[in-house]
């Protein structure tokens, strides 16, 4: 049987609503996110395959969970790199990218050549509020993750896929295929077309808000924060 998707539509106001009447802050939600994609990392590839890990950080909250995931990383023993173009202002990210900083975590400019001395990709470029085609500087760095042989798990989204209608149908990103897949709180429309491993993650969804969205709170088991699901969404 699928799993019930979310809408970009859905996904943004059920953001809203934890945010608001749910109590929760924003760096609470991406905590647990970026916790969640560590986790997910942590179990498809394992310390001992390599411990570098370049991570793609956009310019949202898609690419502030990467940046969380990248500090959990760093303390479960890996060596996180990040590349970052386009730096936000606001507070929040700037104390995440300090705390990295605080860590000796290196921030890189060119993607393409750190891609050839890594073990793993984190796609954090963007999430459910991706829309119209991709601007600069990402187009580059989308294509390098569609040629590369390193694995790529993406959060949330592949980035450059419609929400809705996954991969382009040409262009940029119409032939990226990310190895894996954290979808946060539940997965999107575009899952149809994903065809790796398919993780749920995003602990902090109470039934009532899964019942009033539609969808099943996965069956987190003991400490973990992700669950792996099927490829499309479909349960294992
Ligand atoms: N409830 C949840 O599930 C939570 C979701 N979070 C994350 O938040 C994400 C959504 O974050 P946001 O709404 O900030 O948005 P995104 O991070 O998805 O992307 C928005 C950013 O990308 C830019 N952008 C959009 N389309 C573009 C294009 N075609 N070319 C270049 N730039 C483009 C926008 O200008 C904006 O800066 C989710 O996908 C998830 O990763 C978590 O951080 C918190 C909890
Ligand atoms: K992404």
């Amino acid at each position: 049987m699928a799993l019930k998707t979310l809408s970009a539509k859905a996904a943004a106001a059920l953001d809203k609503e934890l945010m608001s009447t749910g109590a929760f802050s924003l760096d609470q939600l991406m905590e647990l996110a970026g916790l969640s994609v560590s986790q997910a990392v942590y179990r498809v590839h394992p310390i001992d395959r390599g411990r570098r890990i370049l991570v793609a950080v956009g310019p949202g909250n898609n690419g502030g969970d990467g940046l969380v995931a990248a500090r959990h990383l760093r303390h479960y023993g890996y060596q996180p790199t990040i590349y970052y173009p386009k730096r936000s202002k606001n507070d929040l990210y700037q104390r995440l990218a300090k705390q990295l900083e605080d860590l000796d975590v290196p921030f890189v400019d060119d993607f393409p050549t750190a891609l050839q001395s890594t073990d793993h990709v984190v796609d954090a470029i963007f999430g459910f509020s991706f829309s119209g085609e991709v601007r600069e500087p990402f187009p580059a760095v989308i294509q390098a993750m569609a040629e590369t042989k390193v694995p790529v798990t993406s959060i949330d989204a592949p980035s450059s896929w419609n929400i809705e209608e996954g991969p382009p149908k040409s262009g940029v990103g119409s032939n990226f295929h990310p190895n894996v897949l954290v979808s946060l709180t539940a997965p999107k429309p575009l899952v149809k077309y994903f065809k790796g491993r398919h993780f749920i993650g995003g602990r902090f969804v109470t039934p009532a808000i899964a019942e009033k969205y539609g969808f099943d709170v996965p069956a987190y088991e003991g400490v973990d924060q992700i669950v792996e699901v099927g490829p499309g969404g479909l349960r294992l």
